[in-house]
């Protein structure tokens, strides 16, 4: 898959490139978009007793007609059913000429369990809600339990954003042109659109230089280039040294699972730096990583001095009870290079006074992490996290672009976003990962690539995608202390 993921306003302009250097024009791309879908269907749904297509009045109902004139010429039983009539001149209406199936009104659209549905009402140009009809369709769609193909988007899912107005198609398989949307990967569009296939209708990559997309699917293709390669010559510290803060004496766990997954995902060396009451909690469980007392600030800048650990993580049960801010703040003017990773309770620690950590993350030479879930992104962002009108893919750039730092706003469909507007959703998320401390596990991954001087976005980028790989291959009865020892197989493969 490529990574480039297109807004419905850049698709349109995909389009007009395309038609401009030729040799295709507007119609071609229809019938090409048409043929594509019609090759899906005839090829996984070949045994259906009915067919429908249902068409609307723009240019995905366009797509449906061609759709219908190919299943009838190959001899499959199409019923057309059509909400509005596309406009005179247009390609669609051509596509609606050349059909020879008549259109009925979509009213009269009454599915069964074994009928195929071809969804060709709605997608890029959806601009409100679906109306009654559009609505009474996809509801029957479901109640009789019909197997629906969708081209583009299930009607009713928006492509910037992936939410859905109302009721909106469910399908098990998704045609799309080109490059992906970010609706198909973004939730609830995601689970909407079913399987997801993109297919190449004619549009040369080229006119992606023009577009210059900023939004990406979170493929290893996006962040290949920069993915530490360890040189024949290297020691343990040229390999990167990452530290993690432990919690006190009852939550010394999170800490050692980001420091395992800093180790295994190809750091030369962590070290987990622990309060005194928290040593030996730490020193029965730990091997390879080293461990180093740190009560205070004080302590804590002579071992910044003395070894210059090239990324940190701080949160992962780290609690509220000891000063946070102070010390996060420091740490990140003091840092020459490399990345702070701030999860759990270190970004809990400035719901009071995100602007204090921002303001310090704007001048750092060092790179600011954040990696909230839902709930810890509404503590430092309040107003982006309430704001209806923001996809979860707003919010995270918009969140970057204020805190002066990567932020990787957690869950099913994890949005990687950099401040200058770069952002990636991460497509192979596993539910398996909703386990407690898989979080803690990914904090230490960015870090570790980070640590290995690959830049925070593509480290965090690379991390998000290696936990959720290592998730979905595992599968049932994943829990967090496996996801570490899960990277080198993954680790071999990639380089
Ligand atoms: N771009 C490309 O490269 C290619 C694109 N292709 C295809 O084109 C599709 C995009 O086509 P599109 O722009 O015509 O939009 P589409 O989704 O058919 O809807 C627009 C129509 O719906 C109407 N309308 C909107 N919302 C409504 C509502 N709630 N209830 C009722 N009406 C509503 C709207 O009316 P208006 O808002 O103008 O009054 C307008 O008439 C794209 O998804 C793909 O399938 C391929 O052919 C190959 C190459
Ligand atoms: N349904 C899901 N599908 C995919 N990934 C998920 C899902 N639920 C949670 N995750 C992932 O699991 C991790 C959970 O992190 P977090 O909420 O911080 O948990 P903890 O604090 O227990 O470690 C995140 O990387 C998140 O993206
Ligand atoms: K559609």
């Amino acid at each position: 898959m490529p990574p480039e993921l297109l807004t419905p306003q850049e698709m349109t302009e995909a389009d007009r490139l395309a038609i401009a250097a030729g040799p295709h024009d507007g119609h071609a791309l229809m019938r090409n978009a048409g043929a594509a879908v019609a090759m899906e269907v005839l090829r996984r749904f070949p045994d259906f007793a009915r067919t429908a297509v249902l068409c609307g009045p723009g240019n995905n109902g366009g797509d449906g007609y061609v759709v219908a004139r190919l299943l009838r010429e190959a001899g499959i039983a199409v019923r057309v059913f059509a909400q509005g009539k596309p406009r005179d001149g247009s390609d669609a209406a051509l596509a609606a000429k050349e059909c020879p199936v008549a259109a009925e009104p979509l009213e009269a659209f009454e599915p069964a369990v074994d009928t195929l549905v071809v969804d060709a009402l709605y997608g890029a140009g959806l601009a409100r809600p679906l109306d009654g009809p559009a609505q009474a369709a996809a509801l029957r769609c479901r109640d009789a339990g019909a197997t629906v193909v969708a081209i583009d988007l299930p009607s009713g899912v928006a492509g910037a954003s992936g939410s859905t107005w109302e009721r909106s198609f469910e399908a098990a398989l998704t045609v799309t042109f080109f490059r992906l949307k970010p609706g198909h990967l973004l939730e609830p569009g995601r689970s909407a659109c079913g399987e997801t296939v993109v297919a190449d209708i004619g549009i040369p990559a080229s006119v992606l230089d023009e577009i210059a997309p900023k939004t990406f699917a979170n493929v290893p293709d996006l962040w290949r280039k920069a993915f530490p390669q360890p040189a024949h010559a290297q020691h343990k510290y040229s390999r990167g040294h990452a530290a993690v803060f432990s919690g006190g004496p009852a939550s010394t766990g999170a800490a050692r699972l980001a420091a395992l997954a800093a180790a295994r995902v190809g750091v030369g060396a962590v070290t987990v730096l622990a309060p005194g009451n928290a040593l030996a909690a730490n020193a029965a469980h730990l091997t390879s990583i080293m461990l180093k007392r740190l009560d205070d600030d004080d302590e804590g800048e002579a071992f910044v001095a003395a070894h210059a650990p090239d990324a940190f993580v701080l949160g992962p049960g780290y609690g509220l009870e000891r000063p946070v801010r102070g010390r996060v703040l420091a740490l990140l003017a003091r840092m020459e290079r490399g990345a702070l990773v701030l999860d759990a309770d270190g970004i809990t620690a400035f719901r009071d006074a995100p602007e204090r950590l921002f303001d310090v993350a704007k001048e750092a030479r060092a790179a600011l992490v954040l990696t909230p879930h839902e709930g810890e992104f509404g503590r430092l962002f309040p107003d982006l996290a309430g704001e209806d009108a923001l996809s979860k893919l707003d919010s995270a750039r918009a969140a970057a672009e204020r805190a002066g730092g990567v932020v990787v706003l957690k869950g099913p469909d994890t949005v990687i976003a950099a401040p200058g507007g770069r952002a990636a959703i991460n497509c192979n998320g596993s539910p398996w990962l909703a386990t407690a401390g898989s979080g803690d596990v990914l904090a230490g991954l960015i870090a570790g690539l980070a640590a290995q001087r690959m830049p925070a976005f593509e480290a965090a980028c690379a991390a998000v995608w290696l936990h959720a790989e290592a998730a979905t291959r595992f599968g049932p009865g994943l829990i967090a202390e496996d996801l570490p020892s899960l990277m080198p197989p993954l680790l071999s493969e990639l380089l």
